[in-house]
């Protein structure tokens, strides 16, 4: 059994790996997971200069997944390229770099940035940060999205995809699609968190951003990432690849975003709360479930769903 995955014409030798924002703001979570069992890192979304994001409590883990409001805190595209242009040449790996500006233009110009420089791997445009104040989610304003993907696409030339918040009707599943169809995109990530959630301890909220507002992962998001995950690819181009990100924290959970379409599964919430060996168990787990079903390899059933007759 072998759980290896292509993306764009890039191999990877495992189809997990952490989603962004999750064991990644730095050299040190990066290289954890790097030396992990994990096929391969996203960078914490990137804004063009060093951010610290909002005030703290900023995140919750809780038994049945985890808010956060962290309001895009990072170190700078510079530390992010600087850092991934130096591993890809000793490992050969081709990792993804995670960015959002807080404007098109600054979208623009580190797109611009990395076009320019030496990088390897893959960017994902994250168009789904729904813990900005006064910013909203820019994949839910599909002409905006369209106009930004378009200027994108006029020059950047790299491989790069785009991390998208999750739909909640068919006939915005189909207007997206139709939008991200008439892009030459390597992937889209279904989902982000659930945006502006709500959790409450005894008669109080949990985090203190946005008056304890923020972003859901975990358990209670899983239905909800199938079913987009599912969703694009019954919809999108076959070169368009879908990941799967959401609700994953056994081998199961990884097998039910393979069958719905994902070629690359992401971690978050669990991987917060469990560390990166997380990605040697869900392996584990993964190659356990295919070796019953008598599956060599995940393209043996990537997104055959079965359906009721
Ligand atoms: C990049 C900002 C994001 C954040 C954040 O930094 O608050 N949290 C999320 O759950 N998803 C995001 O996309």
């Amino acid at each position: 059994v072998l759980l290896n995955t292509t993306i764009a014409g890039y191999e990877f030798d495992n189809c997990l790996m952490n989603a962004a924002g999750v064991c990644c703001y730095d050299h040190e979570e990066l290289t954890m997971v790097d030396q992990s069992s994990a096929g391969t890192f996203v960078t914490k979304s990137a804004t063009k200069t060093s951010r610290e994001g909002n005030p703290l409590p900023r995140y919750q883990a809780v038994p049945l997944g985890s808010i956060n409001s962290m309001g895009l805190p990072n170190l700078g595209l510079d530390y992010y390229l600087d850092y991934v242009r130096q591993l890809e040449k000793q490992t050969k790996k081709t990792y993804f770099l995670s960015m959002t500006g807080l404007s098109k233009e600054e979208t623009l110009e580190m797109l611009k940035q990395v076009e320019l420089s030496d990088f390897k791997g893959m960017v994902e445009l994250n168009l789904s940060c729904p813990n900005v104040p006064g910013k909203p989610q820019l994949a839910y304003d599909l002409p905006t999205t369209e106009n930004l993907l378009t200027e994108v696409f006029a020059f950047f030339t790299k491989p790069l995809g785009v991390k998208l918040p999750p739909y909640f009707d068919i006939a915005h599943f189909d207007a997206a699609a139709e939008v991200y169809n008439k892009f030459p995109l390597a992937f889209v990530n279904c989902v982000n968190s659930i945006g502006n959630g709500l959790i409450i301890n005894d008669e109080t909220v949990v985090i203190k951003p946005k008056n304890g507002f923020g972003g859901i992962g975990g358990d209670y998001i899983k239905p909800t990432a199938l079913a987009n995950v599912h969703a694009f690819y019954q919809r999108l181009k076959p070169s368009i690849k879908i990941i799967g990100t959401g609700g994953v924290k056994t081998g199961r959970d990884v097998f039910e975003h393979i069958l719905c379409g994902a070629s690359m599964v992401q971690v978050g919430t669990a991987l917060e709360k469990e560390g990166v060996e997380i990605f040697a168990r869900l392996s584990q787990e993964l190659t356990e479930i295919m070796q019953e079903k008598g599956y060599q390899t995940i393209e043996d059933f990537r997104g055959k769903l079965q359906y009721l007759a």
